[in-house]
């Protein structure tokens, strides 16, 4: 009798399990958890998005694709992945982001598990700095150690407080952990405009010397880019050892963009507004944007951005 009701407990405690377990696995499958059913890179989806949607930046498309690929499949990474993505305003940075974020996290930037930070909107007064410094240190330390595998992008890195920039060294760094929470699994993307200057310069003399714009390679930019940078007395990156302390694993360059460039992000515009396609129209849009350098006008000032409030104006 005795071993009777031991099997009928043991049973039911296996079934409870059982419950428990499938229970769970129904409501992680609605709720964003840390685990691969909503965090899992998809290189194919990364390389098809940036080939289609991505227009005029063949080595930032390069090194995100190469950066990330060897970072997600490694399953014992020795530091977090450090991204630093520069170039003028509105050359893709943030688009980028995106694509990253979406091809790694199921609700893509909707993810609880991708923070953003924007400096003159999140650490706007100087005086508070140490105040910021503690805050964001805490949010860093809580999110990772609620999944390692968090993504922190912070964008106008060259407006932000030199002090805030070294608060957050230590992450990026490769310590085993800190405190008991380890860092290594985490990526880091910082966006900036710092170097934008010296892109330009490096792409100007290859449209000059009649030379086409892909033969561009990531070596022919690194160099000035990274004396820019490092000169740049306004730019955050001066002060700190980023730079110094090799914690920066990949630069990656966005080159300004031409006048056929915005002619396609007009077109991609309509698409995802679902107008129909307008070529006439997306002349105009490109036509009615800025180009610099005054006697060349080779690139448009402000990139892409504003073409999708400018399609409002010609609607
Ligand atoms: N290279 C590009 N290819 C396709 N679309 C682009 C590209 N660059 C920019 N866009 C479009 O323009 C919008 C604005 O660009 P984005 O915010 O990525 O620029 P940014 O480089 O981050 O600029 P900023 O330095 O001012 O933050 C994007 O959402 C995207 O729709």
């Amino acid at each position: 009798m005795e071993a009777i009701s031991t099997s009928i407990a043991v049973g039911m405690a296996a079934a409870l399990t059982g419950f428990l377990a499938s229970y769970q696995n129904v409501f992680y499958y609605f709720h964003e958890c840390c685990r691969n059913e909503w965090i899992s890179f998809n290189k194919t989806g990364l390389q098809v998005d940036l080939e289609r949607k991505l227009f005029g930046q063949h080595i930032a498309s390069r090194v995100v694709v190469k950066a990330l690929t060897g970072f997600m499949n490694n399953k014992n990474p020795k530091k977090p992945l450090v991204l630093s993505l520069h170039g003028w305003t509105g050359t893709g940075k943030n688009f980028v982001s995106q694509l990253m974020a979406n091809n790694i996290f199921r609700r893509g930037m909707e993810s609880g598990f991708v923070h953003q930070f924007v400096a003159t909107a999140h650490f706007p007064h100087a005086s508070q700095i140490n105040t910021y410094k503690a805050q964001l240190q805490e949010w860093v330390r809580g999110n990772v150690s609620i999944c390692g595998r968090s993504m922190f992008i912070f964008d106008e890195m060259d407006k932000m407080h030199p002090g805030l920039i070294d608060s957050i060294k230590p992450f990026l760094d490769y310590y085993d952990n800190l405190d008991g929470v380890s860092y290594r699994q985490a990526t880091f993307v910082f966006l900036s405009n710092a170097g934008g200057e010296s892109i330009t310069r490096v792409v100007l003399d290859f449209w000059k010397a009649g030379r086409d714009r892909e033969e561009i390679q990531l070596k022919d930019l690194e160099r000035a880019m990274s004396l820019e940078v490092f000169n740049n007395k306004n730019s955050g990156f001066w002060h700190t050892s980023l730079i110094d302390k090799n914690l920066i694993d990949f630069f990656v360059p966005f080159l300004p963009l031409e006048y056929r460039h915005v002619r396609m992000c007009a077109l991609a515009e309509m698409e995802a507004q679902k107008m129909n396609l307008d070529e006439d129209m997306a002349n105009e849009v490109a036509k009615d944007m800025i180009y610099s350098p005054k006697e060349e006008r080779v690139f448009s000032v402000k990139g892409c951005k504003t073409i999708a409030s400018k399609l409002e104006y010609y609607r």
